[in-house]
């Protein structure tokens, strides 16, 4: 099969590309591995998630939200949205189509993309001018490699396959990792009876979403050092010094660390309350495992029914992705630092892979779609 561009994912990426290609009746075809799009969203999200940032941060190209919506929109509200995006701009993604391999053909200058159809176990080849690779941040769950992790007699789990705390009332339960995800996860669990700890290794930023709603507002006119020194005040105010609690901060001002090192201030959604009343404690590295027995860097060792590991994810471009050099680094994440992250050499692409949420998919997005149509118009 022959397309002018092929877009691999059907996440938030893959249908903001698509979209601004179908405005500018650029054709495409989405390859997705999954039977649905936004299948992080659909599938591998907890129940109670919630856009964190603004809906103004959080929309796709062309098409704002309707009159009405809240600021923080819940997660029905986002699908129901997409759903929206998808049928309006006319997207129809291949389902079941699980990319294995891509390469460019120097000969005829274009991609040969192998995709295996999940539901016949064939596989199809796929040609294209142009790639645009829309697998994300998030591909594959990261569970660390802990000593006696195999000798755990509980259940682990990668907080993508968490969904609520229901089946967990009474049982003790470890999370591992103190980002959005692990701080979120720990409070569900609170809230459904379970007996709560989570693992902080590294200090950390707390703020509240209003905080980051203002500091996205202000970092359009101030500096970022500025910026960083009011929601830092802020969140001294609000919650004052946590270090007692596990919790120190960072140094380093949120919005410059998100910049340089990715990593997201943590946007508490009550987590914080909880740790301060004793009801989550707060424990630092696990040094092993040993059976049921969970034992930490302080020396202390408790026993738990449940681990969930909130570890973060990876990028898994590289394991279908060749001769990528340009675009990728050995983690799968693009070479050159933003805002020329996007574009690599003979038309292949990358959108979503900024750290930078929604709104930086959306700019990904466009970019991409505009340099599609020059290339093609100067030919
Ligand atoms: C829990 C969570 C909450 C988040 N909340 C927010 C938020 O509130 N606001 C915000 O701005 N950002 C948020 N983000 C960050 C980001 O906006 C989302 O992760 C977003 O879904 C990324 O979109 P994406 O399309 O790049 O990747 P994904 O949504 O991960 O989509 C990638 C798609 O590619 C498919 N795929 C992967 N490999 C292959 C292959 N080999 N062949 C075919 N298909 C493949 C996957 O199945 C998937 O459907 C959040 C991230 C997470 C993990
Ligand atoms: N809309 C929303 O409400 C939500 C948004 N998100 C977003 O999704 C993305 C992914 O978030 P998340 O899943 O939290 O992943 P992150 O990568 O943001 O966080 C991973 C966490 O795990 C910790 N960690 C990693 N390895 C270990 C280890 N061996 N032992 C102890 N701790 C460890 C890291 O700590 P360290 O810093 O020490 O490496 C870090 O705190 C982020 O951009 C986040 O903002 C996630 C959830 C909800
Ligand atoms: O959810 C995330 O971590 C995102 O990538 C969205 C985002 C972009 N810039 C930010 C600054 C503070 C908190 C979240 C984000």
């Amino acid at each position: 099969m022959e397309e002018v561009v092929i877009i691999v994912g059907a996440g938030p990426s893959g249908l903001a590309t698509s979209a601004c290609l179908n405005v500018l009746s650029i054709p495409n075809i989405i390859l997705e591995r999954e039977d649905c799009f936004a299948s992080l969203w659909k599938k591998r999200s907890y129940d109670r998630l919630k856009l964190h940032l603004g809906k103004q941060f959080c929309q796709l190209p062309h098409m704002p939200y309707p009159p009405g919506t809240p600021t923080f929109i819940p997660k029905a509200g986002f699908l129901q949205y997409l759903e929206d995006y998808v049928s309006h701009f006319q997207i129809n993604p291949r389902y079941h189509r699980f990319v294995e391999s891509a390469s460019y053909d120097k000969v005829v200058g274009k991609w040969h993309i192998v995709a295996k159809n999940t539901l016949s176990d064939e596989l199809e080849v796929y040609l294209g001018k142009f790639l645009v690779v829309a697998t994300g941040e998030n591909s594959e769950g990261l569970i660390p490699k802990i000593p006696g992790l195999d000798s755990f007699g509980g259940e682990f789990m990668h907080c993508s396959d968490y969904k609520n705390g229901k089946r967990f009332t009474n049982k003790e339960v470890l999370v591992v990792g103190c980002g959005n995800s692990g701080m979120e996860i720990a409070y569900d669990l609170w809230d459904h009876g379970a007996i709560t700890s989570i693992v902080v290794r590294n200090p950390v930023h707390v703020v509240t979403k209003e905080m980051v709603l203002l500091g996205m507002l202000l970092l359009k006119y101030i500096p970022c050092k500025v910026v960083d020194y009011v929601t830092v005040s802020l969140s001294k105010l609000i919650y004052g010094d946590l270090s007692s609690y596990g919790l120190p901060r960072p140094s380093e001002g949120p919005f410059y660390l998100k910049d340089v090192t990715r990593s997201s201030p943590v946007i508490d959604v009550g987590t914080i309350g909880k740790i301060k009343e004793g009801e989550i404690q707060v424990v630092p590295t696990i040094t092993k495992i040993e059976g049921d027995n969970v034992y930490f860097s302080n020396g202390k060792m408790n026993r738990f029914d449940a681990i969930i590991f909130a570890t973060g994810y990876k990028s898994t471009v590289l394991k279908w992705l060749k001769e990528s050099e340009d675009l990728f680094n050995e983690d799968g994440m693009p070479k050159k630092s933003f805002p020329n992250h996007w574009n690599g050499e003979n038309g292949l692409y990358c959108v979503g892979f900024a750290s930078r949420g929604l709104f930086g998919i959306a700019r990904d997005a466009e970019h991409i779609a505009n340099h599609i149509r020059g290339v093609m118009s100067r030919k």
